[in-house]
């Protein structure tokens, strides 16, 4: 039987997806262990990369040929335009990070690599592309969240970002991912493989910026 397109993405960009599904952020959020300027940090610049990935959302809402699939992607958007942002902001209102901590803080390297391939996939009105980008920041993400240990940390913080990556629904949707890029992956593979392995060595990026710049303009301090 001929291995899945989505497993062939991955399998060529291993080494990536496998440093950040067992990244450091990810072991320190299981353990509830992670330093809260780490979190602050990270949840800041997270943010920001949801507005983007709505954005990203409404390419490939506009770029699929099925109105099954923009149903299901519509119903995603709602949902994370609904339920994650409350999530942000009583974790910033826990970890104490203010409106002008949010306001000012420059952009990550990585944040600004994501915001780019994020626009760039959406510019190539191509469906494939589009889901290239959604489907490894969907799929990296339940990987990892499943992983996690039982029980989970005690904070809402840490526990929450798990649970929102990892349950029934979610996992739904990246299944949903995951079918609509084999469908229609297999036409446009090189752009595919270009996306895929971008996308995948950014989300590696994105952790490691948590435990970058702890400069003056350190968060929580
Ligand atoms: C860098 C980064 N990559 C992927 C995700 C996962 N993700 C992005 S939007 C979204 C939908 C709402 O849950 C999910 C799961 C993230 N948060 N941050």
């Amino acid at each position: 039987m001929s291995a899945r397109f989505t497993d062939t993405l991955r399998e060529a960009a291993r080494d990536d997806w496998q440093a950040a599904s067992g990244h450091r952020f990810v072991t320190e959020l299981g353990a509830g262990t992670i330093a809260p300027r780490v979190m602050a940090r990270y949840l800041v610049q997270d943010h920001r990369f949801l507005d983007a990935f709505l954005a990203l959302l409404g390419a490939a809402m506009a770029g699929t040929d099925r109105f099954e699939a923009r149903l299901r992607l519509a119903r995603f958007a709602g949902a994370v335009a609904g339920e994650e942002n409350t999530y942000f902001e009583r974790a910033f209102a826990t970890l104490g990070v203010t409106s002008e901590t949010r306001r000012t803080a420059p952009d990550s390297d990585a944040t600004a690599g994501f915001q780019a391939i994020m626009r760039e996939a959406a510019a190539t009105r191509s469906y494939a592309a589009a889901l290239c980008v959604l489907t490894v920041a969907e799929w990296l993400y339940l990987d990892w969240a499943s992983k996690a240990p039982k029980p989970l940390p005690t904070s809402f913080v840490h526990a929450e970002w798990i649970t929102l990556h990892d349950n029934p629904d979610f996992r739904e949707f990246v299944a949903f991912l995951r079918g609509e890029l084999d469908r229609v992956g297999p036409a446009e593979a090189a752009l595919c493989q270009f996306f895929f392995g971008r996308a995948v060595a950014l989300e590696r990026r994105f952790f490691d910026a948590a435990y970058e710049g702890d400069g003056a303009a350190e968060i929580g301090r």
